[in-house]
């Protein structure tokens, strides 16, 4: 017990603190300000005095005993303390330190520049204590004892000349660091007074003339005031308009005389250049710097090359010479049948296929070698022989022979290679090597939306996961999201361990990765609610793009409070396309159509893979949409001619041999191998890494059939719920994303809202991705009807 008592009645200890009060502050800032005075007058007095008081340094107790410093004996101590025993004349530095911070704490300014003054205050001092320590050799009284010493010291160990190198580099450090010079601004300021005096010596010339001619008006007729009463003290004042160059910061005068006495005397004025003053956008930048997206997950390393693997067993690529002389051999001998001759052949040997490039004798008719493609494939004995006639910008015609020991590209090497890494692109993909055994990349934000065909056991799911893994490579978590759509079920599922780092997905969804039709459904309207939301914000500032949106964000020029945000690019990726078109029809066409024509600009890219490429799943308006395509092998020409709208995808030799094209050339590629095992090991170096607390969420879609039911309870309804009425019925748009920004609600409350004013009978019925109507016209309208509500209950 008594111990008990002894521990309560301990009193608690109380807390020292250095926060001085106003009063205080005061009384030290002007004790610290005149103490720096009183050094002053003491530090100059002694240089006058030093050597009268020389012999009473050191003594106090002699009251009697007179000094001739100002301050009597304490100004002659604490001065020969400090500029004997100390610094030197660099003393003064101190005086003026201790004074300049008597002022701050006066007034009560920051600290922080303070001890900016301090540093580099010290710094000065000891340096030009050095400094003179050079020159006075008998008396110490310039550099002080400290100075000398070092001086003498620093000399002993480096030298004289080292000494001096010594100190100019802290003066270089000092002149760049504290007075940010540069070379330049250095020529700049030379050659600005150099101009300086040149215009003043020029003036002072054309006074006299200016005179002349000022008298020579006088004699003429002319009745102005200013010349009729000429006088020769007469000034007069010439107001100069402030010209571009050179700014001067502040006003000054320039008394300009001429040679001759009691002449004209010419006033010139120059005003100042106004200051430009920092943008509110500038001053947050200024404190704190860029908005940076990947601040939140700033730990996240990406993927390391060891993840992939070397797939080419069989070395690089070799040329096989006989080959090549076999194939050519073959090649003259079968056009030289149907009488054309060859002036030149050249051949590039790349990883699946050599390019022969003919250029035949003159007169030769191109459409000749072009129907005699299936008479050149027989003679050559192979499959997957093209024939590019001509190939553009080159001149020539060209052959395209599959070679004997294919090799495989890996990922690996299209990854590692300086142009897939240089690459300065917002959405790089490496899709694998050219027939020149380049490594392709190309943008997805400029392509911008990607369909992809292939006959089964092509090279389809391979590619995907190249295009997904270039992406994985060079691109935060924040910076893009995937939406995943695999109605095989097997394909994309290892993409499941990145769900929280680059997956998005609809709010109520358990899984990213989506397989079922209905949900499609509703991830693609709701992409369409994204896409909306997104154009308001762009519209709102002002701004065409993503790219552009994201620059002004990150410059905080774009006010998080009304709803900006940054935005990621989202890329929905399907895998099997014909598979949702038989399904769903129409239900999937129409967002799909409305994402591929809108959606560019705000950073929705969509990746369409399918087995069929059939017209009745590929329709004229999804074609119309998708510029950039790609065609594995493909069973028959109509299909080639489908996908690609040309043929030569049915001439391809499989396994990831492939044909890209952006709306006007074909590119023959072989594409980047990635097998599941490495998949499987970037998504698990990437899942077990920090990560977003959920996927990125899409914004809610509720279909048709889905609807929740609505429940018209006055009682349930969101406290806000009469502010939204007003700012949907003023605004005359029933939209969930309006009432996010002007109330500020997180996206399902939102949505709740718009659900309950549906009940209410205040906004229409969901109508895909428009906004809904508004069915009450007035402020007053919607008064009534509320009031008539609560008068019914
Ligand atoms: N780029 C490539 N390099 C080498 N081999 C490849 C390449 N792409 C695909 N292959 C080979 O072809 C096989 C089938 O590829 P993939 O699974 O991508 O075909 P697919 O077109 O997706 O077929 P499906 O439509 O039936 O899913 C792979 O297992 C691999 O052996």
């Amino acid at each position: 017990m008594a111990k008990k008592k002894k521990k309560t009645t301990k009193t608690p200890r109380k807390k020292i603190s250095f926060k001085l009060s106003k009063q205080q502050k005061i009384i030290l800032g002007s004790f610290l300000f005149l103490l720096g005075v009183a050094l002053l007058i003491s530090f100059t007095s002694y240089f006058f005095t030093w050597k009268i008081d020389q012999s009473e340094i050191g003594i106090f107790n002699e009251r009697e005993l007179q000094t001739e410093n100002l301050l009597n004996k304490f100004g002659a101590n604490i001065a020969h303390f400090f500029i004997y025993d100390g610094f030197g004349i660099a003393a003064y530095f101190l005086a003026i330190l201790i004074g300049l911070t008597g002022i701050y704490y006066f007034f009560d300014f920051a600290k922080k520049q303070l001890l900016r003054f301090w540093f580099w205050g010290l710094l000065l001092m000891l340096w030009f204590s050095v400094f003179f320590g050079f020159f006075n050799e008998k008396t110490t009284l310039f550099s002080g004892i400290i100075g000398f010493e070092a001086n003498d010291y620093l000399q002993d160990y480096l030298g004289l000349i080292g000494t001096i190198l010594v100190m100019t580099f802290i003066a270089i450090i000092y002149l760049v660091v504290r007075l940010k010079l540069t070379p330049e601004k250095v020529i700049g300021a030379i050659k600005k007074s150099k101009n300086e005096v040149i215009s003043e010596f020029k003036s002072t010339e054309t006074t006299p003339k200016a005179k002349i001619s000022e008298e020579g008006k006088n004699t003429n007729t002319s009745n102005t005031e200013e010349v009729s009463e000429p006088t020769e003290e007469e000034t007069f004042e010439v107001v100069e308009k402030p010209t571009p160059t050179p700014p001067s910061p502040s006003k000054e005068k320039l008394i300009l005389k001429s040679e001759t006495e009691g002449d004209v005397e010419m006033e010139v004025e120059q005003a100042a250049e106004e200051e430009e003053v920092d943008t509110l956008s500038e001053k947050l930048v200024k404190d704190y710097g860029e908005f940076d997206p990947r601040l939140e997950l700033s730990k996240y390393r990406f993927p390391t090359l060891e993840l992939l693997r070397d797939h080419t067993i069989g070395g690089a690529i070799t040329i096989d010479q006989e080959e090549l002389e076999e194939n050519k051999n073959r090649i003259v001998e079968t056009l030289n049948n149907y009488k054309i001759g060859i002036a030149n052949i050249k051949a590039t040997v790349g990883p699946t296929v050599t390019l022969y490039e003919i250029v035949p004798d003159a007169g030769v008719r191109i459409s000749k070698i072009k129907n005699l493609e299936d008479d050149i494939a027989l003679s050559l004995s192979a499959l997957g022989i093209r024939i590019i006639a001509p190939i553009p910008g080159r001149g020539t015609i060209g052959i395209e022979v599959p070679n004997k020991n294919p090799k495989i590209v890996s990922m690996r090497s299209v990854i590692g290679s300086a142009k897939f890494q240089n690459a300065e692109m917002e959405l790089p993909i490496a899709f694998g090597k050219t027939i020149s055994n380049e490594t392709f990349v190309v943008d997805l934000a400029k392509m911008p939306h990607l369909l992809m065909a292939g006959a089964t056991g092509q090279g389809k799911s391979v590619g995907l996961n190249a295009i997904l893994t270039s992406l994985l490579y060079k691109k935060h978590p924040a910076e893009v999201k995937f939406v995943l759509v695999d109605p095989k079920k097997v394909e994309l599922t290892l993409f499941n361990k990145i769900e929280r780092h680059f997956l998005a997905k609809l709010p109520d969804s358990e899984d990213a990765i989506i397989t079922d039709t209905t949900k499609v459904i509703n991830t693609l309207n709701s992409l369409c609610i994204e896409m909306d939301a997104r154009y308001d914000l762009l519209k709102d500032a002002m701004v065409r793009n993503i790219k552009e949106y994201n620059t002004k964000f990150k410059n905080r020029k774009l006010n998080p409070n009304d709803g900006h945000r940054f935005l990621p690019y989202i890329v929905l990726v399907i895998d099997e396309f014909a598979d949702l078109i038989m399904t769903a029809g129409k239900e999937v066409e129409t967002p799909i159509a409305r994402l591929a024509q809108l959606a560019r600009a705000v950073g929705i890219h969509l990746i369409v893979a399918t087995q069929r490429p059939s017209v009745n799943v590929i329709t004229g308006i999804i074609k119309a949409n998708f510029p950039a395509r790609i065609a594995f092998r493909v069973t028959s020409k109509i299909d080639s001619r489908t996908i690609l709208d040309n043929s030569g995808a049915d001439q391809l030799i499989g396994r990831g041999d492939m044909l890209y094209t952006q709306g006007n050339e074909l590119t023959r590629l072989q594409c980047a191998f990635v097998d599941t095992p490495e998949v499987d090991d970037i998504t698990d170096f990437i899942g077990s890494q920090k990560a977003f607390p959920d996927a990125h969420l899409l914004p809610e879609y509720v279909g048709e059939e889905g609807g929740t039911t609505l429940d018209n309870d006055i009682k349930d309804r969101d406290k806000l719920f009469r502010e939204a009425a007003e700012v949907l019925v003023i605004a005359q748009q029933g939209s969930a994303s309006l009432l996010q920004r002007k109330l500020k609600l997180g996206y399902n409350r939102a949505g709740r809202i718009i659900d309950q004013l549906e009940a209410a009978g205040i906004v229409g019925p969901f109508e895909g991705s428009k906004a809904r109507s508004v069915l009450v016209p007035t402020i007053d309208a919607l008064n009534q009807l509320l009031e008539n509500e609560t008068k019914n209950i």
